[in-house]
């Protein structure tokens, strides 16, 4: 570890893993480069201090009661961002003007997710520079200032058969993805996204989880829409491993159970930590993997199924049909997963963090998104790398066993495979000496240094 350069910078994650994961790999690597590190968190989803020594932690309200916890909020994450928006604003502010007054060494700047809606005006009130962090692709952020177009178009309203081209204003996605893109209200998202666009704009920088061996024409697009320096850093997964950050228990169980099977023979199930699926999705998917009588690894996350506890939908017959073949976990250790020999695929629901993940470690795809950022993530994937196979949007038992079967035995699958090893060591460059990302994070020290 460099030594402390009396920096300190403040950075405050939205309280969802996808964003929790990547602000504290942020810190790493600013860490590493000196900088003394503050965590603003909520209650609510609270990161856990006692993974990361090096970080102070420092606690907010976020006026949500007992019964919206229990509730799980993140079911309907444009509500959650809505709700605790409105409600961390003044305990952020304070919290703020206190750690100005009280901290010892200067405070460089506030670093906080693109989601957060009051803490540019806060930040400039204070005379703080605010950088913002998107843990999207940023294809995904430079269609915020163009969503009012894409919404008079009327996309949303098409059902999937008028639905097969693709969308001039927001390529590579295809017409049938927008009726899923947001499932929300569609002016109260264009509050939302005007909002972010502005507050952007007024930035003093905006970083992304990502690098130029993924996206080089959307970072470039993304200076001239925003106006900002732009740095890309990442993908940092195998030097500081995103798990690390875990909300939940992870079930270390399913390493043990990997280490028996055969190189590259699992298939690994998980659609992240805020994606829902019906009772009939979930079955579906159940027998499409025995179906396919190839061995799986399956995150089924309590509260994955809408209207279910658990497992309690498994009839006795279906659980001893995937026992033979499968190993069930509410949460994995998903980077250690991805990573053993034993994992030859992936299907997910490609929230970015997890098709970072997959492409660091060279895993071949399935893609089940389940909305918003996920609809482009998985184009990327399946159209334009061509390093998984596309499901769209079928959650049927034959299409779910056609799929793993033609990535983890047919030579399509090994066609898959080989241009996912091609783009693993290529992505992997980005963060080796010299590297884009290397040098993307040379100049934020830098940047950061003259504000
Ligand atoms: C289910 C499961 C997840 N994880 C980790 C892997 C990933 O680092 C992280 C999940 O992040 P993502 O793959 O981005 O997915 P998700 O939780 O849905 O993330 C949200 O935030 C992401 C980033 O903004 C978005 O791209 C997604 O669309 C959004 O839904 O949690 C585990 O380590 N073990 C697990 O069992
Ligand atoms: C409807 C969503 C757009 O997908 C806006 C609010 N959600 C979010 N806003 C900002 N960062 C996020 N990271 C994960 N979810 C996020």
């Amino acid at each position: 570890m460099d030594k402390s350069n009396g920096l300190r910078v403040i950075l405050f994650p939205l309280p969802l893993q996808g964003c929790i994961s990547p602000m504290l790999q942020l810190a790493n690597i600013l860490h590493s480069r000196g900088f003394s590190i503050t965590v603003v968190h909520t209650r609510f989803n609270a990161p856990k201090a006692s993974s990361h020594p090096l970080f102070t932690f420092l606690e907010i309200p976020d006026g949500l009661s007992e019964t919206q916890i229990k509730d799980d909020p993140t079911s309907n994450v444009l509500s959650l961002v809505e709700q605790i928006n409105i409600n961390a604003e003044s305990p952020f502010r304070d919290c703020l003007q206190k750690l100005l007054v009280q901290e010892s060494e200067r405070v460089s700047c506030l670093i906080d997710d693109c989601g957060w809606l009051f803490t540019q005006s806060v930040a400039e009130s204070l005379n703080l520079p605010r950088l913002v962090l998107s843990t999207f692709k940023a294809t995904f952020l430079n269609a915020y200032p163009i969503f009012p177009r894409i919404l008079t178009k009327g996309y949303f309203s098409l059902s999937d058969w008028e639905a097969e081209d693709s969308v001039l204003e927001f390529p590579p996605l295809l017409k049938r993805d927008h009726s899923w893109l947001f499932r929300e209200d569609g002016e109260k998202l264009n509050q939302f996204f005007d909002t972010v666009v502005k507050n952007t704009m007024r930035s003093s920088g905006l970083l992304f989880m990502s690098c130029e061996e993924l996206e080089k024409d959307s970072l470039t697009l993304a200076k001239e829409t925003f106006m900002v320096p732009v740095f890309a850093i990442g993908p940092f997964h195998s030097y500081f491993s995103a798990s690390s950050s875990s909300l939940f228990r992870q079930d270390d169980t399913c390493i043990h159970w990997l280490d028996n099977q055969d190189d590259k023979s699992v298939i690994y199930v998980s659609l992240g930590s805020v994606v829902n699926i019906t009772k009939t999705e979930f079955l579906e998917i159940a027998w499409g993997l025995s179906n396919s009588k190839q061995c799986f690894l399956w995150v089924l996350r309590p509260g994955l199924v809408l209207g279910a506890e658990w497992n309690e939908l498994f009839s006795e017959g279906l659980l001893r049909s995937l026992e033979e073949k499968g190993k069930i976990v509410k949460w994995s250790p998903q980077e250690e997963v991805l990573a053993h020999r034993a994992v030859g695929g992936f299907l997910t629901h490609n929230g970015w963090n997890s098709t970072l993940e997959s492409i660091c470690e060279g895993v071949p795809m399935i893609c089940l998104p389940g909305g918003s950022d996920q609809m482009l993530n998985a184009r990327f994937v399946s159209d334009v790398w061509r390093v998984g196979i596309h499901l769209e949007g079928k959650i049927e038992r034959k299409e779910i066993e056609k799929a793993v079967r033609m990535l983890m035995v047919e030579s399509e699958g090994k066609k898959i495979r080989e241009r996912m090893n091609v783009m693993k060591d290529e992505v992997g460059r980005s963060v080796k000496n010299g590297g884009s990302s290397l040098r993307s994070i040379e100049t934020l020290v830098n940047h950061i240094l003259s504000l």
